[in-house]
């Protein structure tokens, strides 16, 4: 490992530290060397805050002045809370400059670092950029296409089951994957439900850890067919927003909206399309979504190439039964060409577990 790709590996490992604070903005983190010494660190920490090359500078002081910072992304051009952080960067002093990646948002891309050479400041850029890329996932797709980053989550058995065919699911993984799914969905900024798994398993769907973030409960019931006494309706410990369709009761609409439930009504006659979830959950600014399933809502949005990240969690169990629900139904690939091939694969232990990443191809 060089020098400099030390210095970004601390400089990421502190952006990546704020996982699930700084929504909608991305995470940020960087780092202030002068003659061999570490003088400045910081991180952005909430969105509408300093942002990371601020902190550092502030931290630094008189030491940045001939010194190098490391950014994990590239320092920002336009007048946000705290002014320009790339005028700031030449104000300081500083000589050189090591960037990740360039800004994903082609209104600005590259005006950073213009900022940068035109006041003499030596700029290196593509240090550990994968690494950084991958970290903003989120806000890398968010900040061009305006829809949530997606996430496919299930906890299933080796054989892709997510209950017996008796209907029983609790528990199929250990507690250590269910604590891993509530960090996750404490990253996230929604978490995506069907009616099924709201009528099955009555799910509270919160991000049960020490001062977890609980995520927006978005559930598609297109017939409203939501019980009143649902805890995702009672429980007051998160929004809930219903997506419904044209023929869904008036009746049970206001009923809903009188108890603090949002209810959106989306343009299909019967059926919730869930290209326009995504649209309006974009101008609610939601960067991240998670569906936690069940079957037939996740093939809904693979089906489409809705779906940018697979998180599937396997317990060393076999269920087996022709009508034991799986994670993925729907009508399925017809040949092996309609299959979803998932790259950049990963898989992790945790427990007996083990937990799969992987992103599907869009073709
Ligand atoms: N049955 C299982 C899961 N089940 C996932 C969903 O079907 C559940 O309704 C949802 O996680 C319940 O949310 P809660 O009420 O907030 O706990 N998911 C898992 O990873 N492992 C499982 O063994």
């Amino acid at each position: 490992m060089t020098n400099q790709e030390f210095y970004m590996k601390l400089a990421l490992q502190n952006a990546r530290a704020q996982k699930g604070q700084t929504d909608p903005n991305p995470l940020v983190g960087s780092v202030i060397v002068n003659e061999g010494r570490i003088v400045g660190i910081g991180a952005h920490l909430k969105a509408g805050e300093p942002h990371a090359e601020i902190h550092a500078l502030r931290m630094a002081g008189d030491k940045a002045i001939g010194g190098t910072i490391y950014v994990t992304l590239e320092p920002c051009s336009y007048h946000g809370g705290t002014g320009p952080c790339a005028e700031a960067i030449v104000q300081a002093g500083i000589k050189n400059a090591v960037i990740a990646t360039l800004d994903p948002n082609p209104l600005v891309s590259g005006k950073g670092i213009e900022i940068l050479e035109e006041a003499g400041i030596n700029v290196q850029i593509g240090i550990c950029e994968e690494e950084s890329r991958r970290m903003n996932e989120v806000f890398n797709k968010f900040i061009v296409t305006k829809r949530p980053f997606v996430t496919m989550k299930a906890g299933s058995s080796l054989d892709g089951k997510i209950a017996t065919h008796t209907m029983e699911s609790k528990w199929i993984t250990s507690d250590e994957s269910r604590h891993d799914v509530h960090l996750l969905r404490n990253e996230y900024m929604a978490i995506l439900v069907g009616i099924n798994t709201v009528i099955r398993d009555n799910p509270a769907l919160t991000a049960r850890i020490p001062n977890g973030r609980n995520p927006v409960r978005v559930v598609l019931d297109s017939s409203l067919r939501i019980p009143l006494d649902s805890i995702v309706v009672t429980d007051g410990l998160a929004e809930t927003w219903i997506f419904t369709s044209q023929s869904a009761d008036r009746e049970k609409e206001n009923m809903l909206q009188s108890m603090g439930i949002e209810v959106f009504r989306t343009q299909g006659e019967n059926k919730v399309d869930p290209s326009d979830v995504l649209e309006i959950l974009g101008e609610r600014d939601i960067s991240s979504l998670l569906l936690e399933g069940g079957g037939t809502v996740h093939a809904s949005f693979l089906e489409r190439g809705l779906v940018d990240k697979v998180v599937l969690y396997f317990a060393p169990k076999l269920i087996g039964g022709q009508s034991a629900p799986t994670f993925l139904e729907g009508a399925g690939a017809e040949t092996m060409k309609d299959v979803v091939d998932l790259v950049d694969t990963e898989i992790v232990k945790i427990g007996n577990d083990f937990k799969f990443i992987g992103y599907p191809v869009i073709k």
